[in-house]
């Protein structure tokens, strides 16, 4: 009978090499990053194969008040050494500069670099994954989209070995938290912002998340890796919710519909267009489609593919730990490379794809107005708007018509291009037949 040996004793805390991890901003992220590191350290090490020791944490205020996780003695107002001075270099700065200039040097030093900072990475993602091939070294940054979910991963390796056609995406919290609160407890605007801002949901900046920047940059990184063509944030068509009312959510509701702010990325190729489409833009979504059900600072994204089909990614976009969850998993990656070789993904854009202007969109709109109560005043409308090109799908006046009062009517149309829909729009404000034009919103998901 042989001896089986016994199993191995678990690798003990001198058995891991050491990797250096420096960490730049202490805010919302760094500090849950900084906290993670530090509690779940003997975790990390059997994960990446290296003790990953924090040696600096760059702040631009030493004085501030700070999660007591945060160790004082690493905090330091030289971002540059900590830039410089690694082996893993986690950026949570946020903005482009100095977060461009420091990412680079880091890179120049030899590090590899993790980060969360969409609005660089979508300014200058080019540029960053020049540098890292230039040194060698990992450029990881899954928390610039959609939060903790792995959609980074999910588009740059899981679907590697497939055609994606579109991406539909809730990808910002703060602004589906904002829409989520006035529509279900009826809070204004402002009172529902500031609760996304305690949350810690918002960027430095809230103007970013609510005139839909961060959401623009997010849809820049899925469409660059859904569709291997750079795609920058001033390729993306965006319209935010500052001018959604309370009226606007109420009517949604009457429509059978949820009010979303979206991203769609499109790969078209049909008989109008052949590129990439991307923007962003408060939509109407059906009450049984996957993304109306997203409810709070929960972000969704959907993916189609030609063989995949339909694929579906939810969870948590945005806030302290889930936010830090997804830099770690970069850090283990890029930890478990520099241990044992191997590289994370290099920037692929291959296909080249034009992109397509706004004005080759094609969607749905949903037009309210108030008519005059008049005889042959629909009919009117509804000539109107095949005039300028514009197919109707449904009709709707509002059942609460009473004598003296200008019946609200709900147009949804079939897909239009924005520039019929707009000239439409335009005719029917000119008309004796039509009070007010109340609202134009997209209508996105079958
Ligand atoms: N908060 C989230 O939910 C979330 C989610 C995903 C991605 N992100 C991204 O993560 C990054 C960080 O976000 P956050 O919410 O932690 O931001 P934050 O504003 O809470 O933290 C940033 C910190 O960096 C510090 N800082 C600014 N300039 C500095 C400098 N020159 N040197 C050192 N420190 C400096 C600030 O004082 C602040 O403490 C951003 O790129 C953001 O877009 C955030
Ligand atoms: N401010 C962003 C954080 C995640 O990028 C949001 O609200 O989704
Ligand atoms: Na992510």
């Amino acid at each position: 009978m042989t001896q089986q040996a016994p199993p191995a004793a678990p690798a003990s805390r001198a058995a891991h090499p050491v990797l250096k991890v420096g960490v730049l901003g202490s805010g919302t992220v760094g500090t849950q990053v900084v906290r993670l590191l530090g509690e779940q350290a003997e975790e990390f090490a059997a994960r990446s194969g290296a003790r990953l020791e924090v040696t600096g944490i760059a702040v631009r205020d030493l004085d501030a008040l700070r999660d007591p996780a945060v160790p004082r003695e690493l905090l330091t107002d030289d971002a540059t050494a900590v830039a410089t001075g690694n082996d893993l270099v986690v950026e949570l700065i946020g903005g482009i500069e100095p977060a461009r200039t420091l990412i680079l040097a880091a890179f120049r030093a030899g590090a590899s670099v993790v980060t969360g900072n969409k609005a660089l990475i979508a300014a200058h993602g080019p540029e960053l994954y020049a540098a890292a091939a230039a040194a060698g070294t990992d450029f990881y940054y899954e928390a610039a989209v959609a939060g903790a979910i792995p959609v980074v991963y999910a588009l740059r390796e899981s679907m590697a070995g497939d055609r994606v056609t579109s991406v539909l995406g809730i990808v910002n919290g703060t602004t589906n938290y904002i829409l989520d609160e006035m529509s279900t407890k009826g809070l204004g605007f402002e009172e529902a912002l500031a609760a996304a801002q305690a949350l810690g949901y918002a960027e430095a900046d809230p103007t970013a998340d609510v005139d839909g920047l961060d959401a623009a940059a997010k849809c820049a990184i899925i469409a660059s890796l859904a569709f291997h063509t750079r795609v920058g944030i001033d390729d993306v068509d965006v319209t935010g919710i500052r001018s959604i009312t309370a009226d606007d959510i109420r009517e949604a509701r009457a429509s059978g519909c949820v009010l979303k702010l979206l991203a769609v990325a499109q790969r078209r190729e049909d008989d109008h267009a052949n590129g990439v489409s991307v923007r962003v833009h408060p939509a109407l979504v059906p009450a049984d489609h996957p993304l109306a059900g997203v409810h709070g600072a929960f972000n969704a994204v959907l993916v189609e593919a030609e063989s995949a089909g339909r694929l579906m990614f939810y969870g948590q976009g945005a806030g302290g730990a889930p936010t830090a969850s997804a830099v770690l998993s970069d850090v283990v990656a890029a930890a478990f490379h520099r241990i044992g070789g191997g590289q994370a993904p290099r920037e692929l854009a291959y296909a080249d794809l034009p992109i397509l202007g706004p004005e080759s969109a094609l969607t749905r709109y949903q037009v309210q107005l108030r008519a005059v109560d008049a005889p042959g005043a629909l009919a009117a409308i509804m000539r109107a708007m095949a005039d300028h090109g514009i197919s109707i799908n449904s009709v709707r006046q509002a059942s609460y018509v009473s004598d003296g009062v200008d019946p609200l009517v709900t147009i949804v149309t079939h897909p239009a291009a924005v520039l019929h829909l707009d000239r439409a729009v335009e005719a029917l404000r000119g008309m004796e037949q039509v009070r007010e034009v109340v609202s134009v919103l997209r209508v996105e998901g079958e």
